[in-house]
């Protein structure tokens, strides 16, 4: 087993997985620390932002067979890997993923999509929830930073990959649809941005009309709504 470690900001669960396709499973959260982007209403800038945060004392250094063994003392199937941007770390990521899918667990990777999965990840990990990031949301960031045409396909080829863009109203997505085609993009989910309950349920109930008529699909934030902006949950 590899002495491997992964920088983690905090690893919790069981709880549910509040956002996407598995939306209500239960499931165990990895949250990892970095991120290559700075975007502006990020929701775990404490795991990146040197500017607001110490950062050395929001990190645990932690082997990776440490984590593997927290995880299958569980019996949640269901483990989510996510940041920051998890992928920054993925070469020692493998081992841990390795590990959980040879245990039958179904690992999922919520990812900004700037970072193609490599090293045998992409057919290891179930699921990449890979969510670009818009120009109000990415505020400051040139597009080439945040839109990777290469690394979009690249999560396309893999076939496990679904698009989730964080949406703060419906005059977003014409944006989305435009990404949405010239990327090749699907199937694509609207999510509301908000950090609490009274947020997310209006932008959900604005998107929900706008995303029907669009073809897109939505999911709301299952633990915002639950617990608002708790980490841990
Ligand atoms: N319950 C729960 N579901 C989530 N889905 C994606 C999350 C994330 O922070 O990436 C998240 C999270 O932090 N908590
Ligand atoms: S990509 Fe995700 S973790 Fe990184 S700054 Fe943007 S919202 Fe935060
Ligand atoms: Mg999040």
């Amino acid at each position: 087993m590899s002495r491997d470690t992964l920088l983690v900001s905090e690893f919790f669960g069981p709880t549910f997985q509040g956002e996407g396709t598995s939306l209500g499973r239960r499931a165990l959260f990895i949250r990892l620390m970095r991120c290559n982007l700075t975007c502006r209403d990020c929701d775990t800038a404490y795991t990146w932002d040197a500017t607001r945060y110490d950062l050395a004392s929001k990190t645990q250094e932690l082997a990776v067979e440490d984590l593997l063994a927290w995880a299958l003392s569980r019996a949640e199937a269901l483990v989510v890997i996510t940041g920051g941007e998890p992928l920054i770390q993925q070469t020692r990521l493998l081992p841990l993923v390795r590990g959980l899918v040879e245990a039958g667990r179904r690992v999922e990777v919520e990812t900004n999509g700037t970072i193609a999965p490599r090293f045998g990840l992409e057919s290891l990990v179930s699921q990449f929830t890979v969510s670009p990031k818009l120009t109000r949301f990415g505020a400051g960031m040139p597009l080439a930073t945040r839109i990777k045409p290469a690394v979009l396909q690249a999560f396309t080829a893999t076939g496990r990959a679904v698009f989730k863009f964080v949406v703060s109203g419906p005059d977003e997505l014409d944006e989305i649809a435009a990404l949405a085609q010239a990327h090749e993009l699907a199937p694509v989910y609207v999510m509301p941005a908000g950090t609490t309950a009274d947020q997310v349920l209006a932008g959900a109930a604005a998107l929900a009309d706008p995303a029907l008529r669009r073809g897109f699909h939505l999911t709301t934030r299952l633990h915002v709504l639950l617990w608002g902006d708790c980490p841990g949950r």
